[in-house]
C-alpha cells in the first residue's frame, strides 16, 4: 500500500477471455511519483491488468477509479479522450512512427493536442535532450539503434506530461546494458515529472527501477517484499 492516497486504484478485477480467466480479483494502487513494478509469471494476467487500469480493456466485474472519476463507469468517447490528455504509454515494440523523424514522432502528440509546430518541435528537442538521444533527433526510428528507439518512445509518452504513464516490458527488445539505461531515465524523468508509473516486466533487474513490487499469480495480486 502507498503511504499517500492513490491516484489510480483498481477493486477485485475480473475478466474472462472466453473460458479463459485473466483476472481473477486483483486489486492495485498508484499514488503520483510512485513507480510500481506488476511482476509475475506468463499469462498470469499482468498485461490485462495494465489494460483494464488503463482503460483499454473493461473488466467483467470491479472498479477501476483515476482521482475521482470511475473508468468503469466512463463510455469509449470519454475513456479514449482521458488516455490522450491523462496517460502515456511505453511498449516493446513498434509505437514510433517510420516515415517520421525522431523529433517529429516527439511533437506528434503535442501537435495533436494542438500545440503549434514550433513550439511543439521545441518542447520535444528538449525531451530528446533528456533521454540523452539529441543525436537521432533528425533521423528516422530506422536509423537509430533499439535503445535509441526506446529512449525517443519514452520522450514521446512523456513529452505530453501525462499523469499515468503505463509501461509493459519497455527494455523487453534490448539487451542489459542498454535496458537499464532506459530504465534509469525513465525512472528519473517519471519522478521530475510527477507521474504515477505502471511498470510491467518479468526480469527482476527492471523491477529494481520501481518503489515498489506487486506479484500476479493466476489473476491474483499479491504485494511482494523486495529482497536486497
Ligand atoms: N485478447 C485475449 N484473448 C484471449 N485470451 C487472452 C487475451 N488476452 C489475454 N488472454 C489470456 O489471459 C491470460 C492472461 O494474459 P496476460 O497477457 O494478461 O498475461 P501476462 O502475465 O501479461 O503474460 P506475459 O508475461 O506472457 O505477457 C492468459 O491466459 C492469456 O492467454
Amino acid at each position: 500500500m502507498s503511504a499517500v492516497a492513490p491516484l489510480l486504484a483498481a477493486h477485485d478485477l475480473h475478466k474472462a477471455f472466453g473460458p479463459t480467466p485473466a483476472l481473477a480479483g486483483a486489486t492495485f494502487e498508484v499514488a503520483a511519483g510512485e513507480v510500481v513494478a506488476v511482476m509475475g509469471p506468463s499469462g498470469s494476467g499482468k498485461s490485462t491488468l495494465l489494460h483494464c487500469l488503463a482503460g483499454i480493456v473493461r473488466p467483467d466485474a470491479g472498479r477501476v477509479v483515476y482521482g475521482d472519476r470511475e473508468l468503469t463507469a466512463m463510455s469509449d468517447v470519454e475513456l479514449s479522450a482521458l488516455r490522450r490528455t491523462d496517460f502515456g504509454f511505453v511498449f516493446q515494440f513498434g509505437q514510433l512512427v517510420p516515415e517520421l523523424s525522431c523529433l517529429e514522432n516527439v511533437a506528434l502528440p503535442l501537435r495533436l493536442d494542438g500545440v503549434a509546430r514550433r513550439d511543439a518541435e521545441r518542447r520535444a528537442a528538449e525531451w530528446l535532450d533528456r533521454l540523452e538521444v539529441s543525436d537521432v533527433a533528425g533521423k528516422t526510428p530506422g536509423q537509430a539503434s533499439g535503445g535509441q528507439g526506446q529512449r525517443v518512445a519514452v520522450a514521446r509518452a512523456l513529452a505530453t506530461e501525462p499523469r499515468v504513464l503505463f509501461t509493459d516490458e519497455p527494455t523487453g527488445a534490448l539487451d542489459s546494458l542498454n535496458g537499464e539505461r532506459v530504465m534509469q531515465l525513465l525512472s528519473d524523468a517519471a519522478r521530475d515529472t510527477g507521474a504515477a508509473v505502471v511498470l510491467v516486466t518479468h526480469e527482476p533487474r527492471v523491477a529494481a527501477y520501481s518503489d515498489r513490487e506487486v506479484v500476479v499469480r493466476d489473476g491474483r495480486t499479491h504485494s511482494a517484499e523486495r529482497v536486497g
